[in-house]
């Protein structure tokens, strides 16, 4: 039996599946074993990783979330790409399996596949069906009409409108993704790596301005950097809207809120845009980590066939709320009747499979995992009346800017 071991940063409900996928896995079959271990949040999964891989002690397999993509792959020499380890193990790879969203956000320039595709997520606007009933409104589709319709009814009903969970990825990454907006030079970092990131940008300082002017009214509260800090005032009732992740979606089901809750799209700016498009995919993909003999690439290799395989796909869609990745695992959710049950489990893969555009593909930005630090200390700063937008994103601008020239050169 070849023994292979899995780092990842699911917590919670999502560690339970995790460790049941691993389970059937080994049940399965006699050859191969898989051992998940849980490292911590994303962040302290990479570090931890990068910091094995250089005392020769990585993981098999390493989750990496959609931030430390342009690092891990840049890392020459630490990852097997998934397309190979795949066909030199004799397995099929055709990357038109991959739902169009996951396709190319943890590829190379070259469209081929390093990453492969695992738990897969778009930021969704989650609501509180009870509260908004109860305030008049419905779903706000624009942010011109969450200010000026949805969030004075909600606060009139007694609820603050809305929280979400975290900033670089949802009101920043996301922002641009869903305008169609360019995140930075080079074809949104893909064709270079003398990128500079174009943050700085009047639709974005507009949007923050805006956030800026809902906490002041009491439309919008901010509760601090941490996920369950802004998600705990939506399922006690307080905050009637949040945004989040889809991979949030089987945690929810299972918390048995004392309210119906249901999900729609991001909201977008009309002022901005008349056609919005697709968000970026969100959550982690798993690397396979040089250095391995045969046999247990082999064991990789065997495991990432099981997991892509529909029914483990769907299983994990299910239980969680990462979006499918294979169009086949879509088609099987949808044969079974689980959006017919749950309609809201359907936004995060329709949301990534709207009509995109020039930059919706992706981003690739190196020490990025930094320049979110950058960020949230920023954007920290604005919401705490520190510092002013135009000044915040100043300095995120040129703060990133030098951490990607930084990192350029570790490429040349
Ligand atoms: O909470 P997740 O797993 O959907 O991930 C959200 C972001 O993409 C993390 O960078």
């Amino acid at each position: 039996e070849t023994e292979i071991t899995w780092w990842h940063a699911m917590g919670g409900a999502l560690g339970d599946t995790v460790n049941q996928i691993a389970a059937d896995f080994n049940a399965s079959q006699g050859e191969y074993k898989i051992t998940p271990v849980f490292k911590g949040t994303y962040e302290e999964t990479l570090t931890a990783g990068i910091a094995a891989f250089r005392a020769g002690e990585q993981p098999n397999i390493l989750q990496v979330f959609d931030a430390g993509a342009a690092t891990v792959i840049g890392a020459k020499g630490a990852t097997i790409p998934v397309q190979d380890l795949l066909t030199d193990n004799g397995l099929t790879f055709d990357i038109n399996d991959y739902i169009s969203g996951v396709r190319y956000f943890y590829a190379d320039s070259e469209d081929k596949m390093i990453g492969m595709p695992f738990n897969s997520s778009s930021p969704i606007m989650y609501y509180n069906v009870d509260a908004l009933e109860k305030a008049g409104v419905t779903p706000p589709k624009t942010w011109e009409e969450f200010q000026s319709v949805t969030a004075p009814a909600l606060k009139k009903a007694g609820y603050t409108a809305l929280s979400q969970s975290h900033l670089p990825w949802i009101f920043t990454e996301n922002f641009f993704s869903r305008h169609n907006l360019p995140f930075a030079t080079n074809n949104n970092g893909y064709d270079g790596t003398d990128t500079k990131i174009l943050v700085n940008s009047p639709e974005i300082k507009a949007h923050f301005k805006a956030v800026t002017e809902w906490q002041k009214d009491g439309y919008f509260e901010w509760f601090g950097t941490g996920w369950g800090d802004n998600q705990a005032p939506f399922e006690q009732g307080k905050v009637a809207i949040w945004l989040g992740s889809s991979g949030s979606f089987g945690g929810l089901m299972k918390k048995d809120l004392p309210f119906e809750f249901s999900a729609t799209y991001l909201p977008y700016w009309e002022a901005v845009t008349k056609e919005p498009t697709q968000t970026f995919i969100g959550g982690a993909s798993l690397f396979a980590m040089a250095g391995k003999s045969a046999e247990e690439n082999k064991a990789t290799a065997e495991f990432f066939r099981f997991l892509t395989s529909a029914e483990v796909q769907y299983y994990w869609h299910k239980s969680t709320g990462y979006v499918p990745v294979t169009e086949a695992a879509y088609e099987l959710a949808k044969k079974d009747g689980h959006y017919d049950r749950f309609p809201a489990a359907e936004v995060g893969i329709k949301q990534l499979s709207l009509p995109g555009g020039k930059n919706t593909k992706g981003y690739r930005m190196g020490f990025y995992v930094q320049i979110r630090d950058v960020m949230n200390r920023e954007y920290g700063r604005i919401l705490t009346g520190e510092t002013d937008v135009e000044t915040a994103f100043k300095t995120i601008e040129d703060e990133a800017n030098k951490l990607l020239a930084r990192f350029g050169k570790t490429q040349s």
